[in-house]
């Protein structure tokens, strides 16, 4: 079982994670771990705060020589800012405390923070609510990446949709090409039609006199799962029920579909199902992929395709309306600075997110306690499968 959890707040010195569960042996690439960091922190519409930033990681324990050695692995990024914030996120009391801000942000955790945890400064809530975290989270993703290779498993993003603009695709859909080319545009987005009008939609946000913010939404593809990751024999072992709560875990998603999605409910049976084909050189075939690569909350071999659609961000320059906690005056709602757009970001967590419940479900599947434990009891299922007709597709 992969377990794992984060600590650290968004000014305060660092973020730090912990993983256990791992096998023993998996190499480990501090440059693999620190590429993933460096996505994430990347896209057009990101505020002051990464120019700022630098992320790299630290590895405190867990990993000898370049490999993990079966214990817990543990994780620090530290934030820059924190020598702006020291004095206001100090641990022990300080002479002069900076007032409390107390003009909660509609949409954001502040409101609801402050009742629950009895706090008069939204501050309290925003330093661990903040999607700073999620770089904790993508440095987690990416170790588990090491335990995907093994298994020849890739986990791809792209943008397909920001404040209303979407990307079109004509099939056939190349995965490969599509994130091949998302990699090289500022809004993670591989149709240059809608990259443009994307870009326009995120400059106009930023001009004085029509300041906002925007949404959108993602897409993450993972290829060459094996067919039979999760279960369908309990809700909480199901593939799709894990898959959609990690993604929607991640700050600002608002709904989360795989394949075909909400779309299933508007047509017949007959165009939804993916029809099942074997041929002699190939094993098992499908026509098309409207599950998104999975049926009765287990992988059925196809690519695993999961969508995420993010809210346009709370933190508005041109503040909405709200009250203060203390005088209960309407006053407008708190603003220091803010993305515009994080959805290019929001793709890179959530193919974090991805990666972390596929090794689980690896793990939860082949066990081992060493890599090549591991392998062995991997390799030994796909000989059987494979005995059974089951040919691997190695889809684009
Ligand atoms: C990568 C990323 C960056 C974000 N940046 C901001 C931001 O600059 N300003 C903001 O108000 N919200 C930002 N958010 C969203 C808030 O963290 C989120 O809306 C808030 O925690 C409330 O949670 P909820 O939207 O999931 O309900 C960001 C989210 C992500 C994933
Ligand atoms: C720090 C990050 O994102 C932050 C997420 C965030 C929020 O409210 O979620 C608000 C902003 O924080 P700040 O006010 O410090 O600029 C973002 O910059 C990051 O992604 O590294």
């Amino acid at each position: 079982m992969l377990r794992f959890l984060t600590g650290g707040e968004s000014h305060g010195p660092s973020l730090s994670a912990i993983i256990e569960g791992l096998p023993a042996n998996l190499p480990i690439d501090l440059d693999a771990i620190n590429k993933q960091l460096k996505r994430r922190q990347g896209g057009y519409g990101r505020g002051a705060r990464q120019q700022i930033e630098s992320d790299t990681v630290e590895i405190l324990s867990g990993v000898r020589y370049g490999r993990t050695m079966g214990g817990p692995i543990t994780l620090l990024v530290r934030n820059r800012d924190w020598e702006n914030w020291r004095e206001r996120m100090s641990i022990t009391p300080v002479e002069n405390p900076d007032p409390p801000v107390t003009r909660p942000r509609p949409g954001h955790a502040d409101f609801a923070g402050m009742l629950k945890y009895h706090s008069n400064d939204l501050r309290t809530i925003l330093e661990r609510s903040s999607a700073r975290n999620t770089a904790a989270l993508v440095a987690l993703g990416a170790i588990c990446r090491a335990l995907l290779d093994v298994a020849g498993i890739e986990v791809l993003s792209h943008v397909v949709a920001i404040g209303g603009i979407h990307a079109h695709f004509s099939p056939p859909i190349d995965y490969h090409a599509i994130a091949a080319r998302a990699e090289e545009s500022p809004v993670r987005c591989a149709d240059p039609e809608a990259e443009a009008q994307m870009i326009a939609a995120i400059d106009k946000c930023m001009q004085e006199g029509s300041r906002d913010t925007l949404g959108g939404i993602f897409e993450v593809v993972a290829l060459n799962c094996p067919p039979g990751l999760g279960s369908f024999v309990h809700w909480d072992r199901k593939l799709d029920s894990r898959l959609t709560a990690a993604v929607m875990s991640i700050q600002a998603i608002k709904g989360v579909e795989i394949g075909m999605g909400f779309g299933v409910a508007e047509v017949p049976g007959s165009k939804v199902h993916d029809e099942l084909f074997f041929q002699q050189s190939a094993g098992f075939l499908r026509g098309t992929n409207n599950a998104g690569g999975i049926e009765g909350g287990m992988t059925n071999g196809e690519p695993v395709v999961v969508r995420a659609a993010m809210k346009p961000l709370s933190t508005l320059p041109t503040p909405l309306a709200s009250v203060d906690m203390q005088t209960h005056q309407p006053v407008k709602a708190h603003f220091e600075r803010s993305d515009v757009c994080a959805v290019p970001a929001a793709a890179t967590i959530g193919e974090a997110m991805v990666a972390l419940t596929l090794a689980d479900a690896l793990l939860e599947k082949f066990g081992g306690d060493s890599v090549e434990e591991f392998e062995h009891n991997l390799h030994g299922y796909l000989d059987a499968i494979r005995a059974r007709g089951w040919q691997p597709h190695h889809a684009s």
